[in-house]
């Protein structure tokens, strides 16, 4: 087969692996940086071209879309799809996940367990916001954070108030949640493929941390996820459409709460934890599903 891989960067390790990964198994593979394609959009033939090059015969897309250039990029991968290139995540599945109010709105018509969350635009009332999430301590986050930053656990209420205030003054976009105290300063990541979790670590925040972010000084470990873990994962990765996601996790005192859903979870951290092959896994995936030059993707972009 020949496989593109959305990349802006082939020398990152996710990116690596999954070359690696398809030249293994005998597949021709290309990385194509979506900011440098350029689009022929019409009725008859839409196409691609990447550095003078008409990019054609690929049987699968993997999209690495980075959330900074999610807007380009889900345009590339929606033209691949309408030449019918099997994606390993569908455009419109991404493009929810990547909005937090949205995907949380999805995960609660399903009726998957998540944390209480409130969210405002500009609540004329901080005190019945914080009321309606439950009351201090909350946790308090920037929508376009990453990386545990923009993530802020309020203790008390009136530092909640003044917390969330500072927000509102700069015009930041935020979310208040009920904090999940029990989770120890721990998540679960469960990677999904397809309709199954095939792979799951627990990340631990460093000492006195409540955030388990790696970047953040969190450290990885192999866990056991229980029945009720797993089918809340596969859920929430089929409630956003997602094939291949990284579902995180909180253990609480009422079940698995789902904090985000991820459509390019990094390889990484959960390859060296679990010492899995989820690169073969991903390439695994592709063979069994893309059906070359007549994939019809289920959402229209
Ligand atoms: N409601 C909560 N209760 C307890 N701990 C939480 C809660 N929300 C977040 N945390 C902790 O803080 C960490 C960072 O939060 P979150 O994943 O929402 O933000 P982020 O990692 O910055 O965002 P993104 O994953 O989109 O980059 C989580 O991994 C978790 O350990
Ligand atoms: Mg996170
Ligand atoms: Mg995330």
């Amino acid at each position: 087969m020949k496989i593109g891989i959305l990349s802006r960067n082939s020398s990152l390790y996710s990116t690596r692996r999954l070359i690696e990964a398809s030249k293994e198994r005998g597949h021709e593979v290309k990385v194509i940086d979506a900011l440098r394609c350029y689009m022929n959009i019409n009725s008859e033939l839409p196409s691609i071209h990447f550095k003078g090059e008409d990019l054609v015969d690929f049987d699968a897309i993997i999209p690495r879309i980075g959330a900074s250039v999610t807007f380009y990029g889900c345009a590339v991968l929606r033209q691949f799809e309408m030449m019918g290139v099997f994606p390993v995540n569908e455009s419109v599945a991404i493009t929810r996940s990547r909005d937090k109010l949205r995907s949380l709105q999805l995960l609660s018509r399903k009726g998957i367990g998540m944390p209480v969350t409130g969210f405002a635009s500009k609540p004329d009332d901080v005190k019945d916001l914080l009321d309606m999430v439950g009351g201090a301590p909350v946790v308090i986050k920037l929508l376009e954070g990453t990386q545990g930053i923009g993530v802020v656990l309020a203790e008390t209420r009136k530092a909640a108030e003044s917390v969330i205030e500072a927000f509102m003054g700069l015009k930041a976009n935020i979310m208040v949640q009920e904090y999940i105290k029990e989770a120890g300063g721990a998540d679960i990541r469960c990677f999904v493929i397809g309709d199954r979790v095939i792979a799951a670590m627990k990340r631990q925040g460093a000492e006195g941390e409540f955030r388990s972010n790696l970047h953040r000084g969190g450290h990885a470990s192999l866990i056991r996820i229980t029945p009720e873990e797993r089918k809340t994962a596969i859920d929430a990765a089929k409630s956003m459409g997602l094939g291949v996601a990284g579902v995180d996790l909180l253990r609480s005192s009422r079940g698995p709460l789902v904090m985000e859903v991820n459509s390019s979870p990094g390889l990484e951290g959960i390859e060296k934890a679990t010492g899995k092959d989820i690169a073969g896994m991903i390439i695994e995936h592709i063979e069994k599903n893309a059906k070359p030059q007549r994939t019809r993707t289920r959402g229209k972009g």
